[in-house]
């Protein structure tokens, strides 16, 4: 499994980082979220100051990898189904060192921006936990940093600079994850007829690509997918997999493959596949591999039969 993990100081932009790769249908295990809960459980309010309390007295009491102990669970958990998890929030040296121990394949990316601008994006987030000016940032800085914080800034396999805007920023995370992530994009497009009902055209591409970013311009309708689940499930209980084989080679052209699926199938939450000049036109689906051999999507999605059943499955794409 691979784990690729944000690292960086107080309002970096490690959470919106996070959740670019949430976005791409990549799990993500938040480590706060288990400071938080902690802070829950003793019925404590969720202040800056509670929380950094409970983080050191887990830490001081069960070593300073104590947080990152307790996610390693959570992150075998997310991502036994997709073998990639983003992990956000490592705020030392130990916790690296706790990650890569347990996961062989271990990514580290340090967001980077300075104090002024951090400064700036906290007057505006107003989280319960924020600081209210910069002297408390500043002491922010130094309790992480003592935590050994620099030393896993400097040992990380990529930085990101999170200096300009935040679309900017967004598109240079999701650039980095496409690459590391090893998955498969997944892009759709299907004309809207006059005669059709939008509504139905989007469910049609719902039913079979659940996380689907749709947008409509004109008559024409896109979107982006990650999650391959909905549509390798339909495959299996259809029974199509020598089809949607064949089709999925037939399509193949260097590390992409398009497809061409009904429409009015694909509304009943079926998988029917046509030709590209079916009338009221189909939905072009088109795989783009991201570091994944051809072979090992198309054992992933459609593998080979025997008297109707898959010979081997491939659980995972990484
Ligand atoms: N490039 C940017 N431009 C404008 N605002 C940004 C940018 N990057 C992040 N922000 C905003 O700054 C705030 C802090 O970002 P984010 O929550 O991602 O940081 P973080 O590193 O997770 O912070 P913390 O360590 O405090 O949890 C958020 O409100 C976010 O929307």
């Amino acid at each position: 499994m691979r784990v690729i993990a944000f690292v960086g100081l107080p309002l970096s932009g490690k959470t919106t980082a996070s959740k670019v790769a949430e976005e791409m249908g990549i799990p993500v295990v938040c480590m706060g979220d288990v400071v938080r809960e902690e802070a829950k459980k003793r019925n404590l309010p969720l202040t800056d100051e509670v929380l950094g309390k409970i983080a050191n007295e887990l830490r001081e009491k069960e070593g300073m990898d104590a947080i990152a102990k307790r996610c390693i669970p959570l992150i075998r958990e997310k991502g036994k189904d997709v073998g990639v998890v983003v992990v956000d929030g490592i705020r030392g040296i130990a916790e690296v060192e706790a990650f890569k121990k347990a996961f062989d394949d271990f990514i580290l990316i340090a967001v980077e921006a300075p104090l002024e601008v951090r400064f700036q994006r906290a007057l505006k987030r107003k989280r319960s936990d924020d600081v209210k000016n910069i002297e408390e940032l500043k002491e922010r800085d130094r309790r992480e940093l003592s935590w050994n914080l620099a030393k896993a800034l400097e040992i990380a396999d990529f930085t990101i600079e999170n200096t300009s805007s935040l679309d900017e920023f967004r598109e240079k995370v999701r650039d980095l994850l496409e690459q590391l992530a090893k998955k498969v994009e997944v892009e759709i497009e299907t004309k809207v007829n006059p005669t059709e009902d939008v509504d139905k055209v989007v469910q049609a591409v719902k039913n079979l690509f659940p996380d689907a970013d749709i947008t409509i311009e004109g008559d024409t309708l896109r979107a982006k997918a990650w999650d391959l689940r909905k549509f390798r499930d339909l495959l299996r209980r259809q029974r199509i997999l020598d089809t949607a084989r064949t089709e999925l080679l037939k399509g193949k052209s260097n590390n992409e493959t398009t497809v061409f699926l009904n429409k009015q199938t694909a509304y009943i939450g079926k998988v029917n596949f046509t030709d590209e000049d079916a009338i009221l036109s189909p939905i072009r689906v088109t795989f783009k591999l991201y570091g994944i051999p051809f072979g090992k999507f198309l054992d992933y999605l459609a593998p080979p039969t025997k008297a109707g059943k898959p010979i081997r499955e491939v659980d995972r794409l990484i």
